[in-house]
């Protein structure tokens, strides 16, 4: 008897365009959700655009949040207790975003995610991304149920931000590569829709390289699509598979190793170099993986990233470690190989 079921959430509006962060109240009245917004937010888009938001909102409250963690999640749970509000608004990059899809997930109320930087696809997504201890954990929740994307917003934030949003969509091409490879020696469960739009936006977003440029709204435009794609990805999949493989977990490592370093998106870029030369070989395509990131402005360094080279073979030989995850670093890789791919792909000078 077939009894699969797949079940895929996805957000009921996704609204990207000019100054539409003021039609934030018109797409949250969609919803028909009642209750007073709880803003969750960071320092830098607080001062931006927090009043903004909260000016189109009767009585709204709101949290700042620092950190993404779990006890970040548990204080939210706990203002929001005081405040009891009818949904969650996340305003910012992915540490608010990720705090409050995950609490949103545990209160039982809605989420609605307006990010303020074009850095990472967990915009849309029905994941959170979560460091406790020696792990990290990619949590279920459930997607926004709007994005109000500005690009006019998303153009003025800082260009190493956007640039870090593209390469966490070209980090795509070795993520699905890692899912394909563990679907053959595994037998884990691939969608080949989400592997093929994963891949899809990733060459979309290289083939339109040239229009992604600083302070340029339609930058803004593509790159935002672009990660909008990429989380649909990951809700069809129902896990991150196509936008994580052994890159992301490469990159997670050196949150741990070398914190504050540099931006999530930037790392998982270099890291995929890396990934795509061990999957590939020498005469693989980890150079268009490289050319396509230096194109956009994103690091292909362990020096652009402001990480020493022995950090970077530490996340390198550790990266398996975190996660049960299957992937071109299964089992490990030593020393003396990490040094070599990190070299034969320029990512540490020789
Ligand atoms: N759930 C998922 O599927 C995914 C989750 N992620 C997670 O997302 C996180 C990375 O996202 P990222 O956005 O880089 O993290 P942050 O939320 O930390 O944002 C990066 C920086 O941008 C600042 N910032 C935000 N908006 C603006 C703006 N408009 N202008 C200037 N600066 C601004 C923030 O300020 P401040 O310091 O004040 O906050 C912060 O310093 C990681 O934790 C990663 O694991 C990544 C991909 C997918
Ligand atoms: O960053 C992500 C996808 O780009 C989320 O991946 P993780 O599941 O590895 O946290
Ligand atoms: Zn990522």
């Amino acid at each position: 008897m077939f009894e699969k079921t797949t079940w895929i959430k996805l957000p009921r509006n996704v609204l990207v365009g000019h100054g539409v962060l003021d039609d934030l109240g018109e797409a949250v009245g969609d919803l028909y959700l009642t209750g007073r917004p709880l803003i969750v937010t960071s320092p830098t888009p607080n001062e931006i655009a927090g009043d903004r938001v909260r000016a189109q909102f009767d009585d709204p409250a709101t949290a700042v949040v620092e950190e993404a963690s779990f006890d970040a999640v548990e204080e939210l749970k706990a203002t929001a207790e005081a405040v009891d509000p009818g949904y969650l608004i996340a305003l910012g990059g992915g540490k608010p975003i990720d705090i409050a899809k995950m609490a949103a997930d545990h209160l039982d109320v809605g989420f609605v995610s307006a990010p303020t930087v074009a850095s990472h696809d967990g915009i849309v997504s029905g994941r959170s991304s979560i460091p406790e201890g020696d792990t990290r954990h990619s949590v279920a929740a459930d997607p926004p149920l709007a994005v109000v994307a500005d690009t006019t917003l998303l153009a003025e934030a800082p260009w190493r931000l956007t640039t870090a949003g593209c390469a966490d969509i070209i980090s795509n091409y070795t993520a699905v590569k890692d899912w394909r490879l563990a679907r053959r020696l595994r037998n884990v469960e691939y969608s080949e829709y989400a592997g093929a739009l994963s891949e899809m936006t990733a060459e979309l977003l290289v083939e339109n390289a040239d229009m992604i440029r600083p302070g340029l709204e339609e930058s803004s435009w593509v790159v935002v699509k672009a990660l909008v794609s990429s989380g649909v990805a990951m809700s069809i999949a129902g896990s991150s598979r196509p936008a994580s493989g052994a890159e992301h977990l490469i990159s997670h490592q050196l949150d741990r190793i070398a914190p504050g370093k540099a931006l999530h998106g930037h790392q998982v870029g270099v890291a995929s170099i890396m990934t795509e030369y061990l999957h590939s070989g020498e005469n693989g395509r980890w150079n268009a993986i490289r050319d396509a990131l230096a194109e956009l402005d994103a690091p292909t360094t362990a020096s652009e990233l402001g990480i020493d080279d022995a950090e970077l073979i530490a996340a390198l030989t550790s990266a398996h470690e975190i996660r049960d995850r299957y992937t071109i670093l299964q089992g490990g890789i030593n020393e003396e190989a990490a040094v070599e791919v990190a070299t034969a792909t320029g990512v540490i000078e020789r």
